[in-house]
């Protein structure tokens, strides 16, 4: 195991380049499932996430090849149809093969993902739209066991908006005969790369983007070439970071439209932001005020920024409400920032948040992703040194992280733990 020693008090200034989004990477390589030909994606990030997701279409009989951040997966020889437990439990998104298996094969057998640090997370939404376009499904062992003869278009409507669960059902809904409607869908920038490439792919999808995409069922898709975008995630983390630091950090090769949520937050702190057509630039010297936060679904602020902002709170002027209404047990960071010093109250997944004036340097322990983000952020504004163990989170998500923030002049650095 390794772990992050990091000594805070160093404000963050320069430049760095964001990295592809892990949440776009996941299901665009799953989708190459969809088809016979090879498909080609640039910008995939090089992260453990997408190891584990490159792993298990090896595991299905995918011929995958990596040059840097160019990954060409050819499915044209699928030998296995099930998404073994081993693999399924180190990654939720692993359940994104359900769909494209069960579209192209008619059958798919995936371990179920199980709870996780953040909450439950079930996938209840997921089952009941593939039963809706006409899968016989039935949980055994662990598994989901999914046939179908055919998939037959219909009109779903998801009972709370959901990611992935969108994602399944698009990959399932392109290859079904007629026509769905995908209502209640999530509109995740995410999402919408995901539908771009299918469409071209072949796909017919309207409405991307939208909270209604209708889909066209074709009987067969094609090989093609594409680009995932930018990690919306990472950029907003660099920039909060920045801010906690009172440093002066421009993040390039990103998308500020993906970010309008966590920009107007970031300006609410008190930070000056500047945007360009891919760069985004945020001026953090001086006092930051403590700002609320309401995490919802995209357009809304985002659940994966909430924990980076409750560690910037921590050292804010006055006092914040931080709501996290996606996930029921998302403040896992919060006894590690008080381990730091900072004044939060905790009811329910309601929280509040009255600044310090500095935090002083801890060990700390990774719990999940964005709480290792947020516990470096804190850690890189505090007063001597913190530890981070249990970094295998943060390699999850996060590429080169220490690098990109020892660019900026953080002292951070990843020893054994
Ligand atoms: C790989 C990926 O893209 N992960 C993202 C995705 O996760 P993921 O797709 O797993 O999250 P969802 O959008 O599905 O979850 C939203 C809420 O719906 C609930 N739910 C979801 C599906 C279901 O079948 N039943 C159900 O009850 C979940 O428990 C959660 O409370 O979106 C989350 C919310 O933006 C982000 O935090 C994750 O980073
Ligand atoms: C919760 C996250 O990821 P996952 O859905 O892959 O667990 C995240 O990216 O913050």
């Amino acid at each position: 195991m390794q772990k992050l020693v990091i000594t805070g008090g160093v404000a963050l200034e320069g430049e760095i380049k964001a990295s592809g989004a892990k949440n776009a990477a996941l299901p665009l390589l799953a989708c190459a499932l969809l088809t016979d030909e090879p498909m080609t994606f640039v910008n995939v990030p090089d992260l453990a996430d997408v190891h584990t997701m490159l792993k298990l279409l090896e595991e299905l009989g995918c011929k995958v090849t990596q040059e840097g951040h160019k990954v060409t997966i050819d499915a044209s020889h699928i030998t296995s149809t099930e998404a073994p437990y081993d693999l399924v439990k180190t990654m939720r998104a692993s359940i994104l093969v359900l769909g494209p298996l069960l579209a192209r094969f008619g059958k798919a057998q995936v371990s179920l993902p199980g709870g996780c640090s953040i909450g439950a997370r079930p996938v209840d939404q997921h089952i009941k739209g593939l039963k809706a376009l006409g899968a016989d499904i039935s949980i055994e062992h662990g598994y989901v066991t999914a046939h179908a003869d055919k998939l037959i278009g219909t009109n779903i409507v998801t009972d709370m908006v959901t990611v992935t669960g969108t994602e399944n059902l698009l990959m399932a809904a392109v290859l079904a005969e007629g026509t769905t409607v995908l209502a209640n869908a999530a509109r995740e920038p995410e999402v919408a790369d995901l539908a771009n490439c299918l469409v071209k792919m072949g796909a017919k999808i309207k409405g991307i983007g939208s909270p209604q995409m209708e889909i066209e069922g074709v009987k067969k898709l094609h090989g093609t070439t594409y680009r995932v975008i930018s990690d919306r995630i990472e950029v907003g983390s660099f920039l909060v970071a920045a801010v906690m630091t009172k440093g002066k950090v421009r993040v390039t090769d990103c998308d500020p439209h993906t970010l309008t949520a966590v920009i107007e937050k970031l300006e609410e702190a008190g930070a000056k932001v500047t945007v360009g057509d891919d760069w985004i630039e945020v001026d953090g010297t001086g006092e930051h005020q403590a700002v609320d936060i309401r995490t919802a679904p995209y357009p809304g602020f985002p659940t994966d920024m909430q924990a980076q902002f409750m560690a910037l709170n921590t050292t804010a002027k006055g006092a914040s409400h931080v709501a996290e209404t996606i996930f029921e047990n998302r403040f896992m960071h919060v006894p590690e920032l008080q381990r730091l010093g900072a004044d939060i109250t905790i009811d329910g997944n309601n929280a509040v948040v009255r600044g310090v004036d500095l935090l002083s340097g801890a060990p700390l322990m990774a719990t999940d992703l964005r709480a290792s983000a947020a516990l470096v952020i804190a850690a890189l504004a505090a007063d001597g040194e913190s530890t981070v163990d249990r970094i295998y989170h943060l390699d999850r998500g996060y590429e080169k992280m220490e690098q990109k923030l020892s660019s900026l002049g953080a002292k951070i650095k990843r020893v054994k733990a």
